[in-house]
């Protein structure tokens, strides 16, 4: 929707029913309720339509993304694409622009990551965001800002996927705190000392500090473990709460707690609070014993 004011678009999706009341309707019902769709975004089932272009954005669940690179691969070579999904894939551990590589090595691969909710960018709501990709990419920049979408570039796609991916896991520990009860104070802790096991991780992989400090990681820290509008805070709120959360909605940070539980173990990177997000989603521990556990680890030096 912002980009339209760039140019023509056009929005691909599988479902050839949803694609027809889309085009009719010009709103999408299901998503985005409250956006009209400009006139030159052109909405299409036909993914030979949706890759004329040179410069393709990804916007899936993490999960669902490996597949997509995998059965589109010929179509996609050459193009640059502009990952928008937040994680890490389950069966590889890795991130979106790896995923992109592997799957597609002679495509660009880069992310679009930061704080920003589609629902904030398509009410033109001002936004900032990281675009990062391996080698220059200030033609892109340009592309593909808006003047309510401003972009910064940076050359460290590895630590702006490790900080969009992570910040949902503590996102999802900062709602168990707000739906138990616990307190702002325990949440201003647990965003602190999860920015610090973010930054272990992400330094120990080779992702650079500044990139952490930046919006793809602190900045998209605050948004996710403060707004409402958070589905991983509201899962995290639910879970604090006992209360049920609808399974269908699309929560990056728990496969994501799971694939970092993972990786942190291999490569002997302490992680509690991801750790012990990773076992609450699975029923495997409650939220009071989560909590004790956490403070009743050794005292040490900040
Ligand atoms: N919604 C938001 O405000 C933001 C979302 N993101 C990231 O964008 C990614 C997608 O999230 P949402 O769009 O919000 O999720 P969503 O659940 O609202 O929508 C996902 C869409 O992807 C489609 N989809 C699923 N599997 C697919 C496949 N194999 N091929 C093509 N399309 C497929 C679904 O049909 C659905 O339309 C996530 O990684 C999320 O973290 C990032 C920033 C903001
Ligand atoms: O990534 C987001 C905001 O930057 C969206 O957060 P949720 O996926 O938790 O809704």
């Amino acid at each position: 929707v912002t980009l339209a004011q760039n140019g023509p678009v056009t929005l691909w999706a599988r479902d050839a029913a949803h694609v027809a009341e889309m085009q009719s309707s010009r709103r999408n019902d299901r998503r985005l309720p409250m956006t009209v769709l400009p006139e030159n975004v052109s909405v299409t089932a036909e993914i030979e339509a949706a890759t004329q272009a040179p410069v393709l954005l990804l916007a899936m669940p993490m999960q669902q993304m490996g597949g997509f690179l995998t059965a589109h691969a010929a179509r996609l070579a050459g193009k640059t694409l502009v990952a928008c999904s937040k994680g890490i894939d389950l069966t590889t551990g890795r991130g979106p622009t790896e995923l992109i590589a592997a799957a597609c090595p002679d495509a660009r691969a880069a992310i679009l990551t930061g704080p920003s909710f589609a629902a904030d960018i398509a009410r033109g709501l001002p936004t900032a965001l990281t675009l990062a990709c391996a080698e220059d990419c200030e033609a892109l920049q340009t592309q593909l800002s808006t003047p309510t979408l401003r972009l910064y570039r940076s050359t460290d796609p590895l630590g702006a996927e490790l900080g969009g991916a992570l910040k949902n896991v503590i996102a999802i520990a900062a709602g168990v705190v707000i739906g138990a009860g616990l307190g702002d104070s325990a949440r201003a802790a647990l965003m602190t000392r999860g920015f610090a096991e973010m930054s272990r991780l992400a330094l120990r992989l080779g992702a650079r500090a500044e990139t952490l400090a930046g919006l793809s990681g602190f900045g998209d820290l605050v948004l996710t473990c403060t707004s409402a509008q958070s589905r991983n805070f509201r899962f995290g709120q639910a879970l604090g709460a006992g209360e049920d959360f609808d399974p269908t909605t699309t929560v990056e940070g728990v496969a994501t707690a799971k694939a970092v539980s993972v990786l942190a173990q291999r490569r002997g990177v302490e992680m509690p609070i991801a750790t012990m997000v990773a076992a609450l989603s699975e029923h495997r521990i409650t939220v009071s014993d989560a909590a004790q556990a956490l403070l009743s680890r050794p005292l040490k030096e900040e």
